[in-house]
Order: structure tokens, then C-alpha cells, then sequence
């Protein structure tokens, strides 16, 4: 089979990351790495407090975030089994990665600099893109040579999906298909967006949604457009919102309280929370959604740009547009929410899921439509479940005086600027459990 456009390509991409990593049955399956890897994290601080102990939150986020990924990805464990020469290559593609994508929104954000720096970003980009390509080879060598973990039929890793894919048709899914799901992407096309759904979330938050919607023309030219693939889609966003949530929870205690009573009564203290507990957990769905909608992660989706010449709000929006949807001030728009600076879960309780909201209220941290986020079942069963797990395990308090500083920091994304530091200590009802494990 010839090679396939870009377009058909990312959608195959998409296709197959919707249906062979991210189905429920697929996240099912691979449902006992997020449960050790959990696991681990709770044990090792159980371990290292004796009485009562600091912990940096993020970190602690970051490193399970990354076990999760790798793991299912490519059955890899990177953080906390030594410090190997291969995971310290891993984190530092990862964190150039992470670079070069801001260093692209900014230039997306301010288009008049991109003939300023186009040329030298590109390079950047290039040795960048290079580095990990190298990188993900060797997962596909290793792989071919039989080596790396996880071989249950059961319990294959995307790797293998993928390279099964592979045998089956050689031609299309070549290492270079493998790679670019796990890769960022330079092309030329922007992501289409269904203006009519814009245009009923206008409608439906009123005028005031109108300065919401940005909109800049899109100079082909020099336009360095990434898409994130599922290692760098999955990882910040998540991490973030664990930490933006736990930050929450520790300047608001009574909040805690009643997660942590909600928590005893549906598990009790004899074993760990686990993923099909979350559904049964209402107030903790409640704090995640209400930490979405405080802090999206993506505060403006990723850029889209209209398929079509169309009319938002009264604005005319010429075909070939890149917009930028403002969730944030969406989400926090005190003509639809009450009070939207106060941290309340229970104005979600009755609620059920982010697609459902009614009531005019409007929420959509992981977007909206055929673009909208692959990973949102996957986040929230893993974000549910390490709050759940935290809380059920430890008693926590903000380390050092008043209230966390919850300034953001700059970027595209909106993580907290400082990292989030705890005081915890573990629970008697639970250490009996945890001694055992
Ligand atoms: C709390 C965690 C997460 C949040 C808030 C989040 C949010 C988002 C948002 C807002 C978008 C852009 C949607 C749009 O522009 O319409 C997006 C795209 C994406 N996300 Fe997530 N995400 C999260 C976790 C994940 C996870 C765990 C994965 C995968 C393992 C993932 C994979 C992706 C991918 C691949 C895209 C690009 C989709 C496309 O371009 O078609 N995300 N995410």
C-alpha cells in the first residue's frame, strides 16, 4: 500500500491509539501496571516516614506518570528502578521535547516572530526530532530482538500491537509509522474544528464568549505546528492536574475530609482503593471535575483552524483561521458559574460526566468534538486513582505557613509555578494494610 497522505495518516494514528492503547478494553487490560505502579508510590512513602515526613508532590506525580506511559507503551520501567543511562536519555529527550513545543506556541501565539526565528528553531526542532527518533528505534530493536517485558496476549504493549500490526503489512506500518505515534509531529495542517460546535458554545455562554475565541491568520509558510503524541499528551497534562488537585484539597480541608470519609466507607481500610472503585467514589469525581475547571491544563485547547469561512459570534472567520478556543475563561466566567475562584466539588454533585453538563454550564478541559482528547478515560481513571489512593492512605498538610501559593507559571499549559510540597502522615487504620503488602 503506497504511503499514505499526512492527513489519512494522522487520523490511522489516531484511530489506532483510540482503539489499541487508549479502548476501555485495552486500558482494562493493562489496568494491573497502574495498580503496581500506584502501588509503588504509596509503599515507598509509607517506607520512608517513620512519623511524619515532606514530600514533593510533582515529583512523585511525574515519576509514576512516567512508569504508567513507558510501561504500557512499550513495557519499560524508567523511574525508580536506578538510574540507568537509558531512562536519563529518555528524560532528557522528554524535557527538550517539552521545549521546543513551547518555544512553537509562543511563536504560533506571536506569528510576526516566526520570520525572526524560524530558522533557528527549525534546527533545534530537527536535532531534537532526530534524538528521539534514535531513541524509539531502539524500543523497536529491542522489541524485535525479544527483550523487553510484557508478552501476555493479553497484556501486549502498544510496541507490540504495533509491530503485529507490522508483520501483517510491512509496507504500511513501517518503523516510521511506529515512531510517529510516539512522536511530535511537524506538518502543515491545522487542526479543523467544527465551527458549529464553537458556535453553540458561543451561543450558549452568550456574547460575553466572544473575546474568548482568538482567532490570527495562518501563514503556511515557516508555520511549525505539532500535534502531541501520547507520551507528551498524557504525562504534563496529568501530572498537572493531580498536583493542582491535591494543592486544592490541602488549602481546602474540609474538602478533604469528606473525600477521605467518602473514601473509608466505600473501601474500608483492608485493602487499597482500586480503579473500579472510581465510579463508585462520586464527591472524589466531583473534585476532579471542579479542579478542571479551575485549572485546565490546556487553557486553550491546542490551536484549531476553521475549515471554512464561517461567522462566530458576529466575527467573520475567513476558511484557513487558526483559533484558539479560551476554556479558561470559560470555565471561570462568572456570568455561568457562582463564584468560579472558589474551589466547590459540590456544585457537580448530580452532575455526571464532563459531556453531559446541562443546566448552560460549560466545561471542556479536554476539548470538544473529533479532536477532542484520546487520553480523557485513561487521565481520569489514573488521576482518580492516585488522589483516591493519597487520600486513603495519608493525612496531609500544606508545609509551611498560611495557604499553597497557587500562582500559575507561563506557557501554553498552566502548571502551578512552584512545585507542590506536603506534609503527610500515615493513617493508622491503613498501616496494618500497608505492613502486609
Ligand atoms: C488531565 C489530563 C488531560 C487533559 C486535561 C488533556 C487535555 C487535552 C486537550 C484539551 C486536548 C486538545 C483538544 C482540542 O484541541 O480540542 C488534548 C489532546 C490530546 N491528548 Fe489529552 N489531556 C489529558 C490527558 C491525556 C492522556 C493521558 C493522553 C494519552 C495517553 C492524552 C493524549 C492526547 C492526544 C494524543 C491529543 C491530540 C489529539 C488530536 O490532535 O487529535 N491526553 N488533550
Amino acid at each position: 500500500m503506497p504511503w499514505a497522505p499526512y492527513g489519512d495518516h494522522w487520523q490511522n494514528l489516531r484511530r489506532i491509539s483510540a482503539v489499541e492503547i487508549l479502548s476501555s478494553t485495552r486500558l482494562d487490560s493493562l489496568a494491573h501496571i497502574r495498580h503496581h505502579e500506584l502501588q509503588s508510590m504509596v509503599l515507598r512513602l509509607f517506607r520512608d516516614n517513620p512519623d511524619s515526613m515532606t514530600v514533593n508532590l510533582r515529583s512523585e506525580f511525574s515519576g509514576f506518570m512516567f512508569n504508567v506511559m513507558t510501561r504500557m507503551m512499550g513495557g519499560k520501567r524508567y523511574y525508580g528502578s536506578g538510574d540507568s543511562e537509558e531512562a536519563k536519555r529518555f528524560s532528557d529527550v522528554i524535557a527538550d521535547t517539552e521545549e521546543v513545543i513551547s518555544e512553537t506556541r509562543i511563536l504560533d501565539m506571536l506569528p510576526d516572530l516566526r520570520w525572526v526565528f524560524a530558522g533557528k528553531f527549525e534546527k533545534k526542532f530537527a536535532a531534537v526530532q532526530k534524538r528521539r527518533d534514535d531513541f524509539m528505534q531502539e524500543w523497536i530493536d529491542e522489541f524485535r530482538a525479544g527483550s523487553c517485558l510484557g508478552n501476555q496476549e493479553n497484556d501486549k504493549t502498544l510496541m507490540q500491537v504495533l509491530l503485529s500490526l507490522q508483520d501483517a503489512d510491512p509496507d504500511y506500518y513501517t518503523d516510521e509509522f511506529i515512531k510517529s505515534l510516539s512522536q511530535v509531529h511537524r506538518h502543515l495542517e491545522r487542526k479543523r474544528l467544527n465551527i458549529s460546535a464553537v458556535d453553540r458554545r458561543c451561543a450558549l455562554a452568550g456574547a460575553h464568549c466572544l473575546p474568548k475565541v482568538y482567532s490570527g491568520h495562518h501563514h503556511v509558510v515557516a508555520v511549525l505546528q505539532d500535534v502531541p503524541a501520547l507520551l507528551h499528551g498524557g504525562i504534563n497534562t496529568s501530572v498537572e492536574t493531580m498536583e493542582w488537585a491535591m494543592s486544592l484539597l490541602l488549602n481546602n480541608p474540609l474538602v478533604l475530609n469528606k473525600a477521605q470519609a467518602e473514601i473509608d466507607s466505600v473501601v474500608g481500610y483492608d485493602r487499597l482503593v482500586n480503579e473500579t472503585d472510581l465510579s463508585k467514589l462520586p464527591y472524589l469525581q466531583c473534585i476532579i471535575k471542579e479542579t478542571l475547571r479551575m485549572h485546565p491544563t490546556a487553557p486553550l485547547l491546542l490551536p484549531h483552524e476553521s475549515s471554512k469561512d464561517c461567522v462566530v459570534g458576529g466575527y467573520n472567520i475567513p476558511r484557513g483561521t487558526m483559533l484558539f478556543v479560551n476554556v479558561w475563561a470559560i470555565q471561570n466566567d462568572p456570568n455561568i458559574w457562582e463564584s468560579p475562584d472558589m474551589f466547590v466539588p459540590d456544585r457537580f454533585e448530580g452532575k455526571e460526566s464532563l459531556t453531559k453538563m446541562k443546566d448552560g454550564l460549560i466545561i471542556l478541559p479536554f476539548g470538544s468534538g473529533r479532536r477532542r482528547c484520546p487520553g480523557e478515560n485513561l487521565a481520569l481513571r489514573i488521576v482518580g486513582l492516585a488522589l483516591a489512593s493519597l487520600i486513603q492512605c495519608f493525612d496531609w498538610e500544606h508545609d509551611g505557613e498560611g495557604l499553597v501559593d497557587m500562582s500559575e507559571s507561563g506557557g501554553f499549559t498552566a502548571p502551578k509555578a512552584q512545585p507542590l510540597v506536603a506534609k503527610y502522615r500515615t493513617r493508622s487504620v491503613v498501616a496494618h494494610h500497608l505492613s502486609q503488602i
